[in-house]
């Protein structure tokens, strides 16, 4: 697979701050890599690097075989960005933006059908300005995708979005990866991430610690973090749980109970249940064990799947 983006030791400062510490990244033609990491760890100015926003204190970028800064022109017929935050003309339509930047490309994607995708049909003639944070963010990747891109960087991909329409934004995308988009996103949502991604990297403090794919990173990092779920839980469980040590994590979640236990408090705990005759399960760790693990930080998704 040719590469379609590589990021070769790039440093980004702003001062005497470090944002982006001597990060190495590669991902290929028709790949899909997240690029995670608590708030301030660095992902935007990465990205932006890649984006041609931004001129690397140290390192190189190449982007579809260009150089984002040297060749930014091109660059732009082959890329996409959807910026973390997207800011809109005061007296502009949603469909003269639309017809605006499909001027700027030689083949552009029919973006009515765009608006329809991401359910934005109905907000053709509305003010970009006036629409609601979630529609904003899908007008903004509808402008990233008019162009047909070959590579797409999507900065926090689906932040402000409903459960709907995020799904609708993950199978869009999923599609376009089908057909050969390559996609990099940053993302705090780890089941997102999870659903899209190929390879992760994390990122901490402007380091890359960990890059891989969501499997290799849990075997790597989580490997011994599976949860247990207690159906039916009934009442004083939870406490009864909590009492056994410490370090035993019980979360409700509706019905059940969710408990992270390890070592020997996991044996007094599965004791404990087998004890009280409760049905249990488990769940395997997953990309929030992860993070939590390389960040020292919940990422702030606890799905009981
Ligand atoms: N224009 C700027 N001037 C000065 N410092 C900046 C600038 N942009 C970012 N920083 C700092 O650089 C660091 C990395 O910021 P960046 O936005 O790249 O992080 P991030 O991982 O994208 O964060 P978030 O998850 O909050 O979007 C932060 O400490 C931030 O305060």
């Amino acid at each position: 697979m040719a590469d379609a983006v590589t990021l070769r030791d790039i440093t980004v400062r702003y001062g005497p701050k470090v944002a982006v510490d001597a990060v190495s990244l590669t991902v290929g033609a028709g790949e899909v890599v997240g690029v995670i990491g608590p708030n301030g760890a660095g992902k935007t100015s990465l990205l932006e690097c890649a984006e041609g926003l931004r001129r690397p204190a140290g390192g190189t970028v190449t982007v579809a075989g260009l150089d984002p800064l040297a060749d930014r022109a091109r660059l732009a017929l082959v890329t996409g960005v959807q910026p973390q935050h997207s800011s809109y003309p005061d007296r502009a339509r949603v469909e003269e933006l639309c017809r605006l930047y499909a001027g700027f490309y030689p083949a552009p994607a029919d973006w009515g059908a765009l608006l329809d995708e991401f359910g934005l049909g109905g907000s053709r003639r509305s003010w970009a300005t006036k629409l609601s944070g979630g529609q904003k963010q899908r007008l903004s990747l509808v402008l990233a995708l008019i162009g047909r891109p070959e590579v797409v960087f999507l900065d926090e991909l689906t932040t402000g979005l409903d459960p709907t329409a995020r799904r609708d934004v993950w199978a869009g995308l999923r599609r376009r990866n089908t057909d050969g988009l390559t996609i990099v996103i940053t993302s705090h949502h780890m089941e997102e991430v999870e659903f899209l991604c190929d390879r992760v990297a994390v990122l901490v403090g402007g380091r890359l610690v960990a890059l891989d794919s969501v499997v290799g990173l849990v075997r790597a990092h989580a490997g011994d973090t599976d949860r247990l779920v207690v159906e039916d839980a009934g009442p004083g469980l939870r406490r009864e749980l909590e009492a056994v040590d410490p370090g035993v994590l019980v979360s409700p979640a509706g019905q059940k109970l969710l408990v992270d236990a390890s070592g020997a408090a996991r044996e007094l705990v599965t004791r404990l249940l087998a004890e009280r005759g409760a049905r249990v399960r488990e769940v395997p760790a997953s990309l929030d064990d992860v993070y939590l693990r390389l960040t020292g930080q919940p990422s702030g998704g606890n799905d009981v799947r």
